[in-house]
């Protein structure tokens, strides 16, 4: 498909991912859309459902707001059979998957599109002909990580633990040579977020000259 590549965001729960993708959404309005995933976990207090299949108006809205298509294991499990997924993953107890569709929606707007993943979803993308920027947000420390996540409030003990668990795991394989385009440590947020924006700024500024042509025709 044209158009610019999308941005595949990666790294610890609880690294920053979600924070500095809602600052990219605010700040560049009509360059950014997020490939709304689908999952078998619980929604979290404030979190929007996708729900299903939506007609365009729907789709728009939803780049600004679904976190997730929730749903249950037997339904995804079945479109994961019927390859309705680019990558599906197990993370902590619960199923999660990109499908085809919810990247195609945002290309075919022309938005640059963001993909939240964790590490299996980046290899698993890495087989596809995506072509996207792979970003790897990390925390600063794994102290700062668990304080991070019991600040947030989302998660139970056990599924914290889990969470701790599986940054353990992505820190030791994202610093590994070649997985990642760029590196970010979320420490200052600030400064992580100017990084963000400047391993992106060649495909922001594609979709900002395209739009003005589109106005100025
Ligand atoms: N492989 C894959 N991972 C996903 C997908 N959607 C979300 N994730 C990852 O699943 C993990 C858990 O996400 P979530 O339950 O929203 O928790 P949070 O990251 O702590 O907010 C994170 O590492 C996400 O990047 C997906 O479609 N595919
Ligand atoms: N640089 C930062 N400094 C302090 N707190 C942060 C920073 N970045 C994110 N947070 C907070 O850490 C928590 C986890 O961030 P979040 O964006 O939900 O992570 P992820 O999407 O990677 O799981 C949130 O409560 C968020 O407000």
């Amino acid at each position: 498909m044209e158009g610019p590549r999308p941005v595949v965001l990666s790294g610890p729960s609880g690294a920053g991912k979600s924070t500095l993708m809602k600052m990219l959404l605010r700040d560049y309005d009509g360059v950014f859309g997020f490939s709304v995933s689908h999952t078998t976990r619980s929604p979290r207090p404030g979190e929007v459902d996708g729900k299903g299949t939506m007609d365009i108006s729907d789709t728009l809205q939803a780049f600004n707001q679904a976190d997730y298509h929730f749903s249950n294991r037997e339904a995804m499990q079945e479109d994961i059979d019927d390859g309705t997924y680019i990558e599906n993953a197990e993370f902590s107890g619960n199923l999660y998957g990109t499908s085809k569709s919810s990247v195609d929606e945002v290309r075919a707007n022309g938005l640059i599109c963001i993909l939240d993943v964790d590490i299996q979803g980046v290899r698993n993308i890495k087989q596809t002909d995506l072509d996207p920027i792979y970003v790897s947000i990390q925390p600063p420390s794994m102290e700062i990580l668990e304080k991070r996540l019991r600040d947030r409030n989302t998660e139970t003990e056990e599924s914290l633990l889990k969470r701790l668990e599986a940054a353990r795991v992505d820190m030791e394989l994202s610093n590994e040579p070649g997985v990642f385009d760029m590196l970010i440590v979320n420490d200052d947020l600030e400064e992580a977020y100017e990084k963000l924006q400047s391993v992106l700024i060649e495909e922001i500024t594609k979709v900002q000259s395209t739009k003005k042509e589109r106005c100025n025709s």
